[in-house]
């Protein structure tokens, strides 16, 4: 059987729950035709540790927040990036660092860092698609690696497979979903009378949120993934600074109480649409929705999002749209894809 080492790029909660996978799931790997080994991780906090045998997932998934790696064989409290990315013996690099609204970096450098150096790339980040996919798709193919990002919208709900694979055939019109776990479950909370900060802290506790969560309240979240819909589905060139957004920070538990007594709720909608110019607009924006809208029902950290298609008319998928778990399945998707790949498999 194929055996793939990775390096884990960021080693909190979305490739800590990978590296629990990894450690505790063999037989789900197996099933798949590869076994996976972690040869090398790096992260703010801990340091870096490279292992070329394969590190003792149990080890390192023990050690506390403010223990680092130094101490340990091919271990530093430095995270060396750059050398491990470039230097290690890993095949596929696994970018879950921080994203960035702003440039997406340090995500952009990691993942240029690792395709031209020819390795495949699998990340949650949604930073260097939003900015930069252009330019790291054409980047992968010159250097005959994989760049994979399921997870980049939806957690691991597989939006951006499904709607390439299966969609062939139809004309896309456009996409309105909502797109931020921890906004929809910050909305629901206040329904059910916490207040705003307090309902951010639960999102935090349960892992759906951004390292800063304004990005979730602020919208910029949504804005990336709006853009990802946009370019990689409707064919667009959309940079996120023009995607209109704004988010739901000035949304008051008075106004959250208001809607619901009038039979409504609120959300925060992401959409992308096709003009009959053929020019994509996009916007994000909070609504209030009335109970017969597809989207009304969606709750807590689940998402959902409604594909335009001029055939079939609206076809919605929901699913998890956050979750550390959640989250690490879409690697999982994606490390299946890059075996694809390399094996000259379907491959999207
Ligand atoms: N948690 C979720 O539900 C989802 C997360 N994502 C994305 O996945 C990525 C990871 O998310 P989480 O694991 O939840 O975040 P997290 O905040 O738990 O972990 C990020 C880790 O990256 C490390 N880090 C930050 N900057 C670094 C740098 N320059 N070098 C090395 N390490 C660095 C931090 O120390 C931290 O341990 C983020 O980009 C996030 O937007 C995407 C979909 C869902
Ligand atoms: N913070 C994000 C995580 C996934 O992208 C969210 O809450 O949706």
């Amino acid at each position: 059987m194929t055996t793939y080492n990775l390096a884990l790029i960021g080693f909190g909660g979305v490739n800590r729950a990978l590296a629990t996978l990894i450690r505790d799931e063999p037989h789900r790997f197996a099933a798949l035709g590869f076994e996976l080994r972690v040869v090398a991780i790096t992260d703010l906090a801990f340091g870096s540790l490279v292992q070329e045998e394969g590190i003792d997932l149990a080890t390192v998934l023990a050690m506390p927040r403010g223990a680092n790696f130094e101490g340990l064989r091919g271990g530093s409290s430095e995270p060396r990036n750059e050398e491990v990315i470039k230097n290690s013996p890993a095949d596929i690099v696994v970018e879950a660092t921080f994203t960035s609204p702003v440039d997406g970096e340090p995500a952009v450098s990691h993942v240029r860092w690792a395709l031209a150096a020819g390795k495949h790339v699998v990340t949650t980040n949604k930073g260097p698609v939003a900015l930069h996919g252009r330019e790291l798709n054409a980047l992968a193919k010159e250097n005959s690696a994989s760049f994979e990002y399921e997870g980049s919208v939806m957690s691991g709900t597989p939006v951006l497979r499904l709607a390439q694979k299966m969609f062939e055939g139809l004309q896309l019109k456009g996409v309105q979903g909502i797109l931020n776990g921890t906004s929809n479950y910050v909305l629901g909370r206040m329904e059910a009378g916490l207040r705003l900060g307090e309902a951010i802290a639960e999102a935090q506790e349960h892992g759906y949120a951004e390292a800063d969560p304004t990005a979730d309240i602020g919208g910029s979240d949504v804005r990336l993934k709006v853009a990802i819909l946009a370019n990689e589905l409707l064919g667009a060139s959309l940079h996120p600074d023009e995607v209109d957004t704004i988010g739901i920070q000035e949304i008051t538990s008075d106004q959250v109480a208001q809607a619901l007594a009038n039979g409504q709720r609120w959300k925060l909608i992401g959409e992308a649409t096709r003009g009959t110019d053929g020019k994509i607009t996009a916007s994000v924006r909070p609504a209030t929705l009335t109970a017969d809208h597809p989207l009304a029902g969606i709750s807590g950290a689940t998402n959902a999002v409604s594909f335009e298609t001029d055939l079939l008319g609206a076809v919605t998928v929901s699913g998890p749209g956050a979750g550390r778990t959640e989250t690490a399945y879409a690697l999982v998707s994606d490390i299946a894809a890059v075996d694809a790949f390399i094996n000259g498999g379907v491959h999207v």
